[in-house]
Order: C-alpha cells, then sequence, then structure tokens
C-alpha cells in the first residue's frame, strides 16, 4: 500500500536504510583500522596521527548513519499519515457498501470492531518495519565484520538473542489471543459508552434511574476484559523468565569465547578491541532485530483481521448485474416472495404477491412484528429476496445495478436519521439538485415547516449539530417533518413512508397525507401506518400477519370484512 501511495518516499526510506547499514560496515572495519596503531607502540601523537583518517571515517560514517536516520524518519512521516486514511477509508467504504444483510450475519459486527485494531496499527507498522529493516541491515553488516574477525562470534551471538526473539513472538502471539477474546466484551462496551454518555438519550437515563445500572455493566464488563488481561501474565512472565535465563547463559559464552581468543593469543588485541565493539553493535542490531521483528508480527496479526474483514466484505458487497431501471418506474410487482433473517427460525415475509401500480397509494398495515418494514426492505431491494422475485418494470431486482434502483426511491424510515448537518443538507441529504434554494423550501413548504426554518437564526443555513459543533435543535416532530422533506426533495418515482407522522401533531400529521394526495399521480405511493384512519387516503391496502399478506382492498371493504383491520380499527377507536 505504501509503494502504492508514495512511491519516493518508500525509495528514499529503504535508500535510507541501505546507507545505514553500508555506513555501519564503514565505521566497523575504520574502528579497526584506527585501533592496530593506537594499540601499538611509539608516543601517543604518532599514534594519534597514523590512526587519524581512520578515526576521521569513522566520524563520516556515524554522521552519514545520523543523517539517513532523519531522512529515513521524515519518509516514514510522508507515509504514515496516507497510509493510516487508505486503511481507514477502505474499512469505512467497504462497511457502507456491503449488503444491508451482512449488517444482521452472526459476528460481522465483532469482525469490524477487530478490522478497526488494524487500521489503528498501520502506522505502527511502518514504524515498526522500518526499525526492523534498518535493525536487519546493520546486523548484517555488523555481523559480517564480526565474522571477518572470527567466524565464532557470530553464531554465538545468535545464539545469545534468539531466545529473546521466540520469547517476543511468544509473548505477541498471548496478546493478540487476548486481544481476541476481548474484542465482543469491548465491542459492547464502546457500544454501552455511547449509549450511556450521549446527551441524545440522556433524559431517559436520568429519568428512569439507569445511570447506576448502566455504570454497573460498564465495569462489570471491564473487570471481565481486565481479568482476561490479567490471566495472562503469568504465561508472559514464564516466557520473559526462560528466554532471559537461555539468552543470558548464550551471552555469557561470547564473552567468554572472546576473552579465551584474546588470552591464548588467538587473536591480536586491536582485533580483539574491534571485536568488542562488534560484538556490541551486533548485539544491539540483533536486539533490535528481535523486538521489531516481534512487533511486525504482533501488528500483522492485527492487520490480517483487516484484510480478512475487507476480503469478506467486498464478498458481500451487492454483486446484482449491470441493469438499470427504466423511468417512469409503472409497475413493482413480487412474486412469491420470502425473506429469513440469519438465525431466525422463521421467514419475516413469507410468500407475499403484490402489485404496484403508478399512481396508486398502497397503505400497510398489521401488528408489530409482522413483517411490514422487512417487506419494504424487499421492495426498494435493500434486502434480496430468498425466494421468489421483486420487478421493477419487468427487471428483476436480483439482476439490477442497486444504485439505479435507489436513484428512484426516496424513503422515510421508522427510525430516521437527524444529520448533524444544515437544514439545506438535511432537506437535499448532501445531493442538491440546483444551487438555487426554490426546490428546497418547497419541500420545506410541503412539510409545514417554513415558519419553524424562518425562526431558526440562519434560516436553511443554521447548523443541527447542537451536541457536535453547536446550533440549533429541532423538537421530535419538526425532525420527523424534515426527514419527510428529504424524500419529498427528491421527488421520486417510488415513495415510501414508515409511520411517517408517528410524532406529529395533528396539522403537520393532515399536510403530510394532503402532500402524499397531491403527488400521488406520478409516483407509487407506500405508506406503513399504525394509524388506521390514515390509511383512508389510500387506494389498497395490505394486512400482513406473521410476513403473510392475509387482507387487502379498500378501506371501507376492509371495514366490512369484519377481520383483523376491523378489529384493529375497533381497538383504536376503544377508550
Ligand atoms: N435486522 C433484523 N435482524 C433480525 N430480525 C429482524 C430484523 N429486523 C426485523 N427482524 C424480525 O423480523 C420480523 C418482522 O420485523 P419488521 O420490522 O418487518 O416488522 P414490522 O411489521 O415492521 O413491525 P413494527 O410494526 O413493529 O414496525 C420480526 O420478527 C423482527 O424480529
Amino acid at each position: 500500500m505504501s509503494w502504492d501511495i508514495d512511491r519516493r518516499a518508500v525509495l528514499l526510506l529503504v535508500a535510507c536504510q541501505l546507507v545505514t547499514g553500508v555506513a555501519a560496515a564503514v565505521l566497523l572495519t575504520a574502528t579497526a583500522g584506527a585501533m592496530r596503531p593506537i594499540l601499538a607502540g611509539g608516543a601517543i601523537t604518532d599514534r594519534l596521527h597514523q590512526a587519524l583518517p581512520a578515526l576521521l571515517l569513522v566520524a563520516g560514517a556515524a554522521a552519514l548513519t545520523r543523517a539517513a536516520g532523519a531522512l529515513a524518519t521524515y519518509a516514514s512521516r510522508r507515509i504514515t499519515p496516507k497510509l493510516t486514511t487508505a486503511t481507514d477509508t477502505a474499512l469505512v467504504e467497504a462497511v457502507c457498501r456491503v449488503e444491508a444483510a451482512a449488517y444482521a450475519v452472526d459476528g460481522f459486527a465483532d469482525r469490524q470492531e477487530a478490522a478497526e485494531m488494524g487500521v489503528l496499527r498501520t502506522h505502527v507498522m511502518v514504524t515498526d518495519a522500518q526499525r526492523f529493516m534498518s535493525a536487519l541491515i546493520r546486523m548484517v553488516t555488523a555481523g559480517g565484520v564480526l565474522s571477518v574477525l572470527n567466524v565464532l562470534m557470530l553464531p554465538l551471538l545468535l545464539l545469545a538473542v534468539l531466545p529473546a526473539g521466540i520469547g517476543a513472538v511468544l509473548t505477541a502471539r498471548v496478546d493478540y489471543e487476548i486481544h481476541y477474546a476481548n474484542i465482543a466484551d469491548r465491542n459492547v462496551r464502546g457500544m454501552m459508552r455511547w449509549w450511556s454518555t450521549t446527551p441524545k438519550y440522556g433524559d431517559e437515563v436520568r429519568a428512569n434511574g439507569m445511570t447506576d445500572y448502566l455504570l454497573y455493566w460498564y465495569r462489570s464488563l471491564s473487570q471481565r476484559v481486565d481479568r482476561r488481561t490479567l490471566a495472562a501474565a503469568p504465561r508472559t512472565l514464564r516466557i520473559a523468565l526462560v528466554s532471559s535465563f537461555t539468552g543470558g547463559v548464550f551471552l555469557v559464552a561470547t564473552w567468554a569465547a572472546l576473552a579465551w581468543l584474546a588470552v591464548t593469543g588467538r587473536v591480536a588485541l586491536a582485533i580483539a578491541a574491534t571485536a568488542v565493539v562488534a560484538v556490541q553493535t551486533t548485539l544491539a542490531a540483533l536486539s533490535q532485530v528481535i523486538v521489531n521483528g516481534a512487533a511486525v508480527f504482533h501488528t500483522s496479526l492485527y492487520l490480517s483481521d483487516m484484510q480478512a474483514f475487507l476480503d469478506d466484505a467486498g464478498e458481500r458487497a451487492p454483486q446484482r448485474g449491470e441493469l438499470a431501471v427504466s423511468a417512469p418506474v409503472e409497475e413493482i410487482r413480487l412474486t412469491e416472495v420470502t425473506y429469513q433473517y440469519p438465525g431466525k427460525d422463521r421467514p419475516a415475509v413469507d410468500g407475499v404477491s403484490l402489485t404496484l401500480r403508478r399512481g396508486e397509494i398502497v397503505a400497510i398495515v398489521g401488528v408489530n412484528g409482522s413483517g411490514k418494514s422487512t417487506l419494504t426492505r424487499l421492495i426498494t431491494g435493500i434486502y434480496l429476496a430468498d425466494n421468489g422475485r421483486v420487478t421493477w418494470n419487468g427487471a428483476d431486482l436480483a439482476t439490477v445495478d442497486p444504485a439505479t434502483v435507489w436513484q428512484r426511491t426516496g424513503l422515510v424510515p421508522q427510525i430516521f436519521a437527524q444529520w448533524p448537518l444544515r437544514v439545506r443538507e438535511n432537506v437535499t441529504l448532501g445531493q442538491p439538485r440546483t444551487y438555487d434554494d426554490g426546490p428546497v423550501w418547497e419541500a420545506v413548504d410541503a412539510v409545514g415547516m417554513r415558519e419553524a426554518v424562518e425562526d431558526l437564526p440562519h434560516g436553511l443555513d443554521t447548523l443541527l449539530a447542537r451536541e457536535v459543533f453547536g446550533g440549533a435543535e429541532l423538537s421530535g416532530g419538526q425532525w420527523q417533518r424534515l426527514a419527510c422533506s428529504r424524500a419529498l426533495y427528491r421527488r421520486p418515482p417510488l415513495l415510501i413512508l414508515d409511520e411517517p407522522t408517528s410524532q406529529m401533531d395533528p396539522r403537520g400529521e393532515h399536510r403530510i397525507f394532503e402532500e402524499i394526495k397531491a403527488i400521488a399521480s406520478d409516483r407509487i405511493t407506500i405508506v406503513v401506518t399504525h394509524r388506521l384512519e390514515n390509511t383512508k387516503v389510500a387506494d389498497h391496502i395490505v394486512v400482513m400477519e406473521r410476513g403473510r399478506i392475509t387482507e387487502q382492498g379498500r378501506y371501507d371493504d376492509l371495514v366490512r370484512a369484519d377481520g383483523t383491520f376491523a378489529e384493529l380499527l375497533a381497538l383504536s377507536q376503544d377508550r
């Protein structure tokens, strides 16, 4: 990814690492060159004079190492922010683009949480990889010099550091296992944190005395996470003790071997002195290789989670076909449509057949959980039917590009968004049709909100993000009117309103239904509602029970039929 993002920075980074390695080799060789005259006999000034060129080389190599290090840091700082943004954006986009049905798949949210950790760790990866690479190059060069001095030294040093490496990798695995075991709890804790602290639900939490309960659960979850983390401490201690002991034994052996070589005259004193420096340098480089190698390994575990999630999300992106829905939308037809949510034991929509024609207002009614909202998701292609077909102008939604369907849809869902944006964007949803405000005011008028918007400090420019960046706040019903104006502004061929007036006063509700009637001739309109009086505007009423259509017809027919519709209507009037 770094290569794709900034090639020059990557090349600079690699070049700096190579320079560092070469400089380390030069530094050691020059040190050996300087030691010989310095440790020889004669006047100190003569000895220093003889050693001067080698000493200058040592100073030059050291300076080069520092300069290369600084440049490498600069290069990695150029890569890191872009890399983090690229992975973060890839993750957000992947989640936005999956089939909506994926959200209901078991474990999807936990895998997403694991992937978030990968994104957070991306910036660490660059630093770790850079340090690992530079330590590796230093190790190879210093080790090479050391091997030239005496072949026995390098294997001994390797043995001294290897246990620490194995220990670091094992510890990284333990950390990752704990992280994985804690994912679900951390996910829930994060959600509880939001639900407990967001001002949105502050009234409900306080007035219903839920604070202590929420804090109790928050603390319990945190303690459970801590318990798992603490339970791993003895394991990591054992790993650290064993690896330190083994490494220490081999390190003592290395120094003993060097002392033995020098004492028995097998290596000259000058070479032995250089070997001390080379051992120190190699040892430092080896330790860095081990520490940073383990860090790269640790981070790669999280990055694998991220990659796995991105791959999974890619497979869950809609793969329906390239066909476009033709305009105008004359007919939407459902044939024996069935849909079952993952993990449920019966379908939410079960063998529904229905035809909707342009100019019609269709009302969908039924008790809670009877499948009304699910049916609207199938009609709009948010979900694809497990069995049966949904066609728009004859085109099966399973083979149609969903973007072309959603261009022609306006939806007011039961739980609608209160966007922390200006009033204007709340109406246009960031997709203005023109840059004059005429159509925006039209949509605002259609829901009877002109006076309220004009009363706001900056009219359409007023920010409605009180909790985040300030601005004004609307009442619940006003927000709902705005959600309706958002759908109306789109002038969609298919308009779906799911409980659109549940928070509105009778004036607002009347206004919305007048508007629905006024614009109905040009589109298919679907209204889901529990206020059965409102279904009088419908040309056709569909009654759902346990996912099936059990009654349908006009208002008066259904009242006379004395079935579920009549029963629900009678109950709503019985006060
Ligand atoms: N995202 C989901 N995951 C799993 N099951 C779901 C999901 N959404 C709805 N269901 C289930 O599907 C069934 C139908 O739900 P749906 O929301 O379509 O009912 P509804 O008729 O719109 O209800 P209401 O009148 O309460 O809005 C219910 O049993 C519900 O539990």
